[in-house]
């Protein structure tokens, strides 16, 4: 495709993201699929220039706004052109007269103003509103301000960037050193990660999917954070333990490595398809000891019959994802505290029907990949209150027992949270609920039936 070809399908990719509420990488996907002339250096190009595009989308729209124009998918692709790449007013309009099959149609009047009076312009203006600066939807900076203080902006900083790569070395077929090599050998070059003792990140963002280590099972792609939240449960060969939000996955095949595929894993989730797409990881991971079970209304009948009796539960709740801004940088347009309270209440009800299921002396962790205290620390407090037969326990005990780095959370409150400006991972809550054996609290009702889900 000819560098005009490439920004018209960006342009056409950003006008079918803004066209609906759904993720924007599964908008991508469907579009590359219809577009069969696209080869893989178009894709990663029209991709990236959609990306940084989205990722600059509230600076360029003021940018646009502030010199004439509609921050639609065309004038913002114009402006990320000029602004964010530097490229010169003549360079860009030649990308609009070229008469190339699928080229972009010539600028309008109005679109040639915009690229003589964005030409040459910063990104940022003094003038320009802080939220506008960083990024982010005007109601969220308050809801962050009173956690983060003065690294507030750098906190949101590091959310615009894009995110490394990182993958886990599945111990179940090799060990960190080994998939090290042989990813070398495939010209995909990583380091070790710096918390996860399974972790290795990639330099640049190298094609792992093509790669034997991968096809064959040794690495799977998971962000470090996201590797802690599953090393945090501290399973162990032999024990009964529940996903309950396994979605496609992620976290469940951590678990199953820890498990050495010895003992009971069970994976739920209600969507179906990320369900099934656990399973195609599962095989290449090895992995033997996992059901995965729809949460239907069989499946619930079949819960409500295991009732204490799991060693950990797993809750990685439906969240904000604000953690996750740096991969997906549309949902940050998309959210709206309406979708929040509706989490909440969401987030709250899973925790009531994971705590049923935890056996006496067993482990609830609950995990979200969200910044915002209200589905976080708020939800455990709030938890706390409802239930006095599970305490909180110092993440910090569990983390010197299965990471070597030193724990990177703050000392004086039992959850942790991880974010990309501190850590450089996703952001991630956790925490870990033990509940009381019986001889030590007043159990609630065994009897009672479990919360139904929200
Ligand atoms: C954060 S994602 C899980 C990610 C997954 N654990 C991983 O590591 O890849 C949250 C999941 O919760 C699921 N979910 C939403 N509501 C649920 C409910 N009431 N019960 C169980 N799962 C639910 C969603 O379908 C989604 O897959």
């Amino acid at each position: 495709m000819t560098p005009a070809a490439r920004v018209q399908c960006a342009i056409d990719l950003l006008v079918d993201i803004d066209a609906t509420n759904r993720p924007a990488d599964g908008i991508a996907s469907a579009f590359v699929r219809a577009r069969r002339f696209m080869g893989s250096k178009d894709r990663r190009a029209v991709t990236a220039l959609a990306w940084s595009t989205l990722r600059h989308r509230a600076r360029l729209s003021w940018l646009i706004d502030r010199f004439g124009g509609t921050p639609k998918a065309r004038a913002l692709v114009i402006a990320h052109l000029l602004v964010v790449e530097r490229q010169s007013a003549e360079d860009v309009r030649m990308l609009f007269i070229t008469r190339a099959q699928h080229a972009p149609q010539p600028l309008t009047d109005a679109e040639e103003r915009l690229v003589d009076g964005l030409a040459g312009k910063p990104l940022e203006f003094r003038e320009m509103p802080a939220d506008v600066r960083l990024e982010v939807p005007d109601w969220l900076p308050p809801l962050l301000e009173p956690l983060f203080g003065e690294r507030l902006e750098d906190e949101l900083r590091a959310l615009q960037a894009e995110a490394p790569l990182d993958l886990r070395v599945n111990a179940l077929k090799s060990d960190r050193e080994s998939a090290r090599l042989a990813l070398a050998r495939e010209q995909v070059d990583t380091r070790p990660g710096a918390l996860s003792p399974c972790a290795l990140r990639a330099e640049g963002r190298p094609n792992v999917a093509i790669t034997a280590p991968f096809c064959d099972g040794l690495v799977e792609v998971q962000d470090e954070g996201s590797q802690m939240v599953a090393l945090l449960c501290a399973v162990a060969p032999g024990m009964s333990v529940l996903d309950l939000c396994a979605g496609a996955g992620g976290k469940t095949l951590a678990l199953a490595a820890g498990m050495e595929n010895k003992g009971t894993l069970v994976a739920t989730d209600i969507s179906e398809g990320r369900l099934a797409r656990a399973q195609t990881r599962l095989q290449r991971a090895g992995v033997h000891n996992v059901t995965r079970k729809v949460l239907d209304p069989e499946t619930r009948k079949w819960l409500k019959r295991r009732k204490a009796s799991f060693d950990v539960v797993l809750v990685d709740a439906p969240c904000s994802g604000t953690g996750t801004w740096r991969r997906n940088p549309d949902a940050r347009w998309k959210l709206t505290p309406d979708t929040i309270s509706a989490l909440n209440a969401e987030q709250s009800a899973l925790l009531d029907r994971a705590a049923a299921l935890v056996k006496p002396g067993g482990r609830l962790v609950y995990a979200t990949c969200s910044l915002l205290p209200a589905e976080n620390e708020a939800q455990i407090a709030a938890f706390l209150e409802r239930r006095d037969d599970y305490r909180a326990l110092p993440v910090a005990e569990t983390w010197a027992k299965v990471s070597p780095a030193p724990y990177p959370g703050a000392a004086d409150v039992s959850w942790l949270r991880l974010t990309p400006a501190s850590h450089g991972t996703d952001g991630f809550f956790v925490s870990i609920l033990e509940r009381q054996p019986r001889e030590t609290a007043d159990q609630p009702d065994e009897t009672a039936p479990i919360p139904e889900d929200a």
